[in-house]
């Protein structure tokens, strides 16, 4: 009798664990998303692993992928694994949201990231009746708030068919999916017709482009004459000294650890857009004074990462998310430790803003 009670109350004790474990600590940053629900994408439970290493081989000198033709073809597909592997644990420990913004005191990482949304909506003069492009959509955060915000037409575009179906789903849940329109497919070549946006932007996607030339080019065949396109870029700052290793290592990993074939230098961006035909209206870099660090953000997450890396493993163990999972987990929370070093020292941004406009069709020199 004694021995039944101690161990209904081991298996009861053990029940109550693996539940708060699952569904208590590993409860979703936004609701939506739980550890029980981690996919990896279209990738089948016994591929994650193999596919896991391929990525990780082939962006292991991240700047070589860009400079020769034949490896800088393949960063796309590369580029649609990496995305197959983190999204739906980038959805459970960021949010619908694939990128940083400005903290902002006294508010909520949800609202700062809400401003630095709108905040591209206004630059563009967004209003209802235009039609605007976003490339690089992700699962569709910025998307449904711009939309709602500025009550345009959006359509995304992304390389991703995993981020597709998400983003579909969470237009739908939010009732804005008759305004926000999703489409998969490559941004180096678009399947969309000449002129047929009102205006466009980018949110710390075109850094994916092994030449940004090939993306911006594609934005300015799309736009309207006359429309405009911002895109938050991540750049080297003039603080970046390529014969310090330290700057150099917290470089390497965060290009390494975010499928990025070489990151581009701050003063780049704007004479790239001129190349393709742009006029540049704006630039700054966002995380300057007086904005409050980007990357305090990952700092005090450390709990949650240690916490977020022991439900993966139970996870793994109990075989309720697939081999190779603690993998890719691992390998973000060593990317977060580099873009934390890169916030810190200045050396790196993720938000440089540039406002661009395609002339008049009179001066139109493309
Ligand atoms: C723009 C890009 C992505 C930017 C960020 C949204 C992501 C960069 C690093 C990611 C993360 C790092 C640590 C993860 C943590 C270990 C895990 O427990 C929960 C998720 C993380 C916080 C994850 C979330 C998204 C990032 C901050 C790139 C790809 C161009
Ligand atoms: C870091 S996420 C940002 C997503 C979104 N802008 C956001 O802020 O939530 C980068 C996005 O760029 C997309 N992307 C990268 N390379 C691409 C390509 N060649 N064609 C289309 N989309 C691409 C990825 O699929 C992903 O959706």
């Amino acid at each position: 009798m004694e021995a039944m009670t101690v161990a209904w109350t081991v298996a009861g004790v053990g029940m109550a664990l693996v539940y708060w474990f699952v569904w208590v600590m590993g409860a979703a940053e936004v609701k939506g998303k739980r550890a029980v629900d981690l996919k990896m994408g279209s990738i089948t439970n016994d591929k994650v692993r193999d596919k896991y290493t391929q990525y990780w081989s082939f962006f292991r000198r991240p700047k070589e992928t860009a400079t020769t033709e034949a490896s800088a073809e393949k960063v796309p597909a590369f580029v649609d694994t990496f995305y197959n592997l983190v999204t739906d644990i980038y959805e459970w420990g960021w949010g619908q949201s694939f990128h940083f913004s400005p903290s902002l005191p006294g508010r909520s990482h949800r609202e700062a990231t809400r401003v630095h949304e709108e905040r591209v909506s206004d630059l563009l003069g967004a209003k209802p009746g235009h039609r605007l492009l976003d490339v690089g959509c992700g699962v569709g955060g910025p998307m449904r708030a711009i939309a709602a915000h500025s009550g345009s037409h959006v359509v995304g575009i992304t390389i991703n068919e995993y981020q597709v179906n998400r983003a579909r789903t969470h237009n739908n849940k939010a009732g804005l999916d008759s305004r926000c329109e999703v489409v998969c497919g490559n941004f180096l070549s678009m399947p969309f017709a000449d002129a047929s946006f009102d205006g466009a932007y980018s949110i710390e996607a075109t850094c994916h482009a092994p030449r940004l030339q090939d993306v911006y080019g594609e934005i300015f065949r799309v736009l309207r004459p006359g429309g405009l396109y911002v895109s938050y870029e991540w750049v080297t700052t003039s603080l970046y000294r390529a014969d310090n290793s330290e700057h150099v290592d917290a470089i390497h990993g965060i290009e390494r650890g975010d499928a990025l074939p070489g990151l581009r230098r701050q003063d780049e961006i704007a004479s790239i857009a001129k190349e393709v035909g742009f006029e540049v209206l704006k630039e700054l870099d966002l995380a300057l004074p007086p904005a409050l660090p980007w990357w305090t953000r990952l700092k005090m997450g450390r709990i949650a990462y240690w916490r977020n890396s022991l439900v993966v493993r139970v996870l793994t163990m109990l075989r309720i998310a697939p081999k190779g999972v603690s993998e890719v987990h691992e390998m973000l929370y060593e990317t977060a430790q580099h873009l934390t070093r890169g916030g810190e020292t200045g050396i790196f941004t993720p938000m440089h803003m540039v406002l661009l406009s395609k002339p008049a069709a009179a001066t139109d020199t493309k």
